[in-house]
C-alpha cells in the first residue's frame, strides 16, 4: 500500500470556507495598506517586532492570536488609534495607497474617516439613531443639504443591515436598540463618511450568538466594498468571515496567508499549536 505522510489534521472549519479567490479579486493589485516593519512600545515594554502585513480590497484579513499578542495593538497602528495612547510608540511604516499615514502632513481626523473603526463593545452616542449616523457626514462636509443627509443616513442603514429595524424610528435613542443593533448601527455610523478600509477590533465578543451570526453576514455583504481588517478571538469566526489570516505570538507575527491554508496547512508548529488548541 502506498503510504504518504501528511500533517496532522488541524480544526475543521464548521461551515465551508469562502471560495478564497473569486473572480472579482485580482491578486496582482497593490494593496490598500501595507504595514512594514512595524514595532510597538507602551513605555519601555515592546509589545509588536517588526510586523509586516498587506491588507487588499475585497478581502477580509483576520488577525488571531492567544491573548495579549498584540493583535488590538496592530488594528490600532493602521488608523493611528495609537496616538490616542500617551505611552505609545510606533516605529515602521504604514502606507494607505502608498501614502505614509503617519506623515505630518496627513490629516488623523481624515484618516480616522478613511479607515474607520468598530469596537468591541458597541458604543453608539447617546444621541438619536439618525444623528449617530448622520454625526460624521456633518462633521466632514460630506452632504450639501438636509436632502443629501437623509440620504445617506437611509443609504449606510440598509447597508448594515439596519435599516428596515429602525426606519420608523429614526429619532429614538442609539442606545435603547438592542447589542446586536447597537453594533450595526455603529457599522452604520462607519459606513457614513464612506471609509476605504474599516477594523473591526472583536466586533462580535459582547453579542450572543444570533447577533454574531448577523454581523458575521454583515461583514460578507460589506467585503466586495471595502477593505475589512478583523480582530477575533475565534478562530472558527476567522475561517468563516476572512480570506487571509495573520496568526500573532508574543508580539511576532508568526504566519500569514490565505485563511484556508492556516487553517488546514499551517507552516509554522506555533500556528499548527493555536489552531488545534494546544495553548490560547
Ligand atoms: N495601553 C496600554 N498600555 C500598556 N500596555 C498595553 C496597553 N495596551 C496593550 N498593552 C500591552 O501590549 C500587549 C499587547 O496587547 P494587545 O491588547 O494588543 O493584545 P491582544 O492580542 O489584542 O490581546 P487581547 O486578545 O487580550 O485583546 C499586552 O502585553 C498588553 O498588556
Amino acid at each position: 500500500m502506498l503510504m504518504t505522510t501528511t500533517k496532522a489534521p488541524t480544526i475543521a472549519p464548521p461551515v465551508p470556507l469562502h471560495a478564497d479567490e473569486e473572480p472579482h479579486v485580482t491578486t496582482k493589485r497593490a494593496p490598500k495598506m501595507r504595514a512594514k516593519d512595524i514595532s510597538v512600545f507602551y513605555g519601555d515594554k515592546q509589545a509588536l517586532k517588526d510586523v509586516s502585513i498587506e491588507i487588499h480590497d475585497d478581502r477580509v484579513t483576520a488577525f488571531i492570536g492567544p491573548s495579549g499578542c498584540g493583535k488590538s495593538t496592530f488594528l490600532r497602528c493602521l488608523n493611528r488609534m495609537n496616538d490616542t495612547i500617551p505611552s505609545a510608540r510606533v516605529a515602521g511604516r504604514i502606507e494607505l495607497d502608498g501614502e505614509d499615514i503617519n506623515a505630518p502632513a496627513m490629516d488623523v481626523v481624515q484618516l480616522r474617516a478613511r479607515v474607520g473603526m468598530v469596537f468591541q463593545k458597541p458604543n453608539p452616542f447617546p444621541k438619536s439613531i439618525y444623528e449617530n449616523v448622520a454625526y460624521g457626514p456633518r462633521i466632514h462636509g460630506l452632504t450639501a443639504s438636509r436632502t443629501e443627509l437623509d440620504e445617506t443616513v437611509e443609504k449606510s442603514l440598509k447597508r448594515a443591515g439596519l435599516w428596515d429595524e429602525v426606519k420608523d424610528r429614526l429619532n429614538e435613542s442609539g442606545t435603547a436598540l438592542s447589542g446586536g443593533q447597537q453594533q450595526r448601527l455603529c457599522i452604520a455610523r462607519a459606513i457614513a463618511v464612506d471609509p476605504e478600509v474599516i477594523l473591526m477590533d472583536e466586533p462580535c465578543s459582547a453579542l450572543d450568538p444570533i447577533a454574531t451570526a448577523r454581523i458575521e453576514e454583515l461583514i460578507h455583504e460589506l467585503r466586495g466594498r471595502y477593505a475589512i481588517a478583523i480582530v477575533t478571538h475565534n478562530m472558527q469566526q476567522a475561517a468563516r468571515v476572512s480570506q487571509r489570516t495573520a496568526f500573532f505570538h508574543l508580539g511576532e507575527l508568526v504566519e500569514y496567508g490565505k485563511t484556508s491554508d492556516m487553517f488546514t496547512n499551517p507552516r509554522e508548529q506555533r500556528t499548527q499549536d493555536y489552531i488545534t488548541g494546544r495553548y490560547g
